[in-house]
């Protein structure tokens, strides 16, 4: 098979420049152009140099829809506005769209959904193997015991992060729910401050921490009378969302329209 055009958008973001250094060392992958958006200071300049690699000879552009229609997909992890909008031009050039991003409001959920009508889309929290291995261990687990334990997840990103709770905290939450046969929309807890009350038998409670580089970490503890369960991730390296990222796009490249996870593109299947 020739090797697989993708465009960068939101390159010059922590994300981004580890996309573009990825892409430049995979043999089956080329960089064919590189977005921010538009006033952003790094426009004009090479996507290599600002990864920290020698030239690659793709500057950065505002203009996706040029790029789009000479790309076979796009790897997006911006902000929601952003990614919707970019869903609705990848949907018009068919091709492949990977959002990383996270933070949609329902509404924006929708607008992906209606895009992926028309191309292959693959969404996730979070691309990683291990987490999405850990969202079936949760889901198993939340089966198996009953609302004796209470399920809280415990995440922390370093300080630049602008949404919260994070999509992974967010994916997990879910996949405890699913496991319980319950929805998160009924049974979350995202906030708690001041006389709050005992704790309803049966909540999914989160708790966000913010500081430093912390790349990523979460936790889902199932608390029960005398005894807790703990499942962990810690990412330490933000190559392993990118590494994800881009075993979606290979994975999505020819496949028919449609809303995919990073469940469908690892083969995962419940315990
Ligand atoms: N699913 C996963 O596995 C992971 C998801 N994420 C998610 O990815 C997103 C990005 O994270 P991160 O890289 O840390 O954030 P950054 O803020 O470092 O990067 C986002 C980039 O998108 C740019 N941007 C904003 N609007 C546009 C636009 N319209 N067109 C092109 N680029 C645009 C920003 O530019 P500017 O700085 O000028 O605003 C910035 O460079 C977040 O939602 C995060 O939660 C992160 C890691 C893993
Ligand atoms: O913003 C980040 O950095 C991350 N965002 C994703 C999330 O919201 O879960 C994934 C990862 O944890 C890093």
């Amino acid at each position: 098979m020739t090797q697989m055009r993708l465009v960068v958008v939101g390159a010059s973001g922590r994300m981004g420049r580890v996309l573009v250094r990825a892409i430049s060392e995979a043999p089956d992958l080329v960089l064919a152009g590189a977005v921010d958006q538009p006033g952003s200071e790094f426009l004009g300049r090479d996507a290599g140099e600002l990864a920290g690699l020698p030239p690659l000879g793709v500057t950065l552009s505002d203009d996706p829809l040029t790029l789009f229609a000479a790309a076979d997909g796009v790897i997006d992890f911006t902000i929601p506005a952003a990614s919707v909008a970019y869903a609705a031009f990848a949907a018009q050039a068919r091709i492949v769209h990977v959002i990383g991003t996270t933070g949609f409001s329902a509404e924006e959920e929708a607008r992906i959904a209606a895009a992926a009508r028309h191309a292959a889309l693959v969404r996730s929290g979070n691309m990683s193997l291990g987490v999405n291995l850990l969202a079936a261990l949760v889901r198993r687990v939340a089966r198996t015991l009953d609302e004796g334990f209470d399920i809280e997840i415990v995440e922390m990103h370093h300080n630049r992060k602008i949404d919260a709770p994070s999509g992974t905290a967010l994916l997990l939450g879910e996949a405890a729910a699913q496991g319980r046969g319950v929805t998160l929309e009924e049974n979350g807890v995202f906030t708690r401050h001041g006389t709050t009350g005992p704790r309803r038998s049966g909540d999914i409670g989160f708790a966000t921490l913010r500081g430093g580089t912390v790349v990523g970490e979460h936790n889902v503890i199932f608390a029960g009378a005398g005894e807790r369960i703990e499942l962990a991730h810690k990412a330490e390296d933000r190559g392993v969302f990118a590494r994800g990222a881009l075993a979606a796009a290979r994975w999505a490249r020819g496949r028919k329209p449609g809303l995919y996870s990073m469940t469908d593109v690892l083969g995962l299947t419940d315990f």
